[in-house]
């Protein structure tokens, strides 16, 4: 297969949460493959140093609000994305949030806030870009999960529920939309150091006590995740759809909970 497989010139990919963090990550990995961006953020402003950024690799990126957890933001969104480029030709769902506590202190407040924003934030989303891409009969739709969307860990239940809800909506919108020429895939990150888990990562012996459970022997660096990315985004993987790809140092695979 030749490697213009995984090239992106002319294509153009919406990325949400765009405004730090993997966001970042995953657009600018697009972008050194060729594709042109759109990047939102509830702040348009928090993503201009981020286009600039862009705009210096040679790609163009077309700054735009958004909150995931307001339904008129995201058909605001769409219809102002649909309209400013003449196609969308891959959506990265990575908008999200956490809030790590022991399932007995999780309100009501806090369950609602991570589901409806992992959750029903990406279906929205997906839905809003999918009519576009039905219309056109080709589309990539790439949801984040994470290693939360196939373990379970304490502390992480409701995002646990938003992150294995992830997957299993790739698999029923890989169904919905394939006839129209559309791949859904959900890649999922081990743990990566962000804004996220930065608690975790400033926790003494924490970084030593993950990459024991690691069979890869280190934590995520940002670079692991561009391969990943740009494959799902490209022709690359024409014939993969509804899958979940892990991409976490084997953590999922390896001792998660126990070492032997
Ligand atoms: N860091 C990791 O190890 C890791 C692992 C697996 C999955 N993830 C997922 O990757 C995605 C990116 O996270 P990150 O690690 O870069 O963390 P981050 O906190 O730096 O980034 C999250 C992004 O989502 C945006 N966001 C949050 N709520 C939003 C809302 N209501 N509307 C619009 N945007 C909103 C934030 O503004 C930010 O840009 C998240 O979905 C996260 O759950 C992260
Ligand atoms: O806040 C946290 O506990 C972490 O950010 C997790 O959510 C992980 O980063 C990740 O999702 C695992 O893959």
């Amino acid at each position: 297969m030749s490697t213009d497989h995984f090239d992106l010139a002319g294509r153009t990919a919406l990325i949400t949460g765009a405004s730090r963090g993997l966001g970042q990550v995953f657009g600018r990995a697009l972008a050194r493959a060729g594709a042109d961006l759109i990047v939102t953020s509830r702040k348009a402003e928090d993503l201009t140093p981020f286009c600039h950024e862009v705009e210096a690799i040679g790609r163009r990126a077309l700054p735009l609000e958004l909150d995931v957890r307001d339904q008129y933001s995201i058909e605001a969104m769409c219809k102002a994305a649909i309209a400013a480029v003449d196609k969308i030709d891959v959506l990265v769902n990575n908008a999200g949030c956490n809030i790590r506590k022991p399932a007995l202190e999780v309100t009501w407040d806090d369950w609602n806030t991570i589901l409806d924003t992992n959750l029903r934030g990406s279906f929205f989303v997906a839905q809003g870009i999918a009519r576009h891409m039905v219309e056109r009969g080709y589309g990539r739709i790439i949801n984040i999960g994470s290693v939360t969307s196939v373990c379970g860990y304490a502390g992480l239940g409701p995002y646990g529920a938003s992150r294995g809800g992830i997957k299993q909506l790739t698999m029923s919108l890989a169904d919905d939309w394939g006839p129209h020429g559309i791949t859904v895939n959900c890649l999922a990150p081990g743990w990566f150091k962000t804004n996220q888990n930065r608690a975790l990562y400033e926790q003494e012996g924490w970084v030593e006590y993950l990459t024991d459970r690691i069979p890869l022997k280190r934590p995520g660096k940002p670079d692991d995740l561009e391969g990943a990315i740009v494959f799902l985004a490209s022709d690359a993987s024409a014939y993969v759809t509804g899958q979940t790809l892990l991409v976490d140092g084997g953590i999922s695979g390896g001792p998660v909970k126990i070492k032997l």
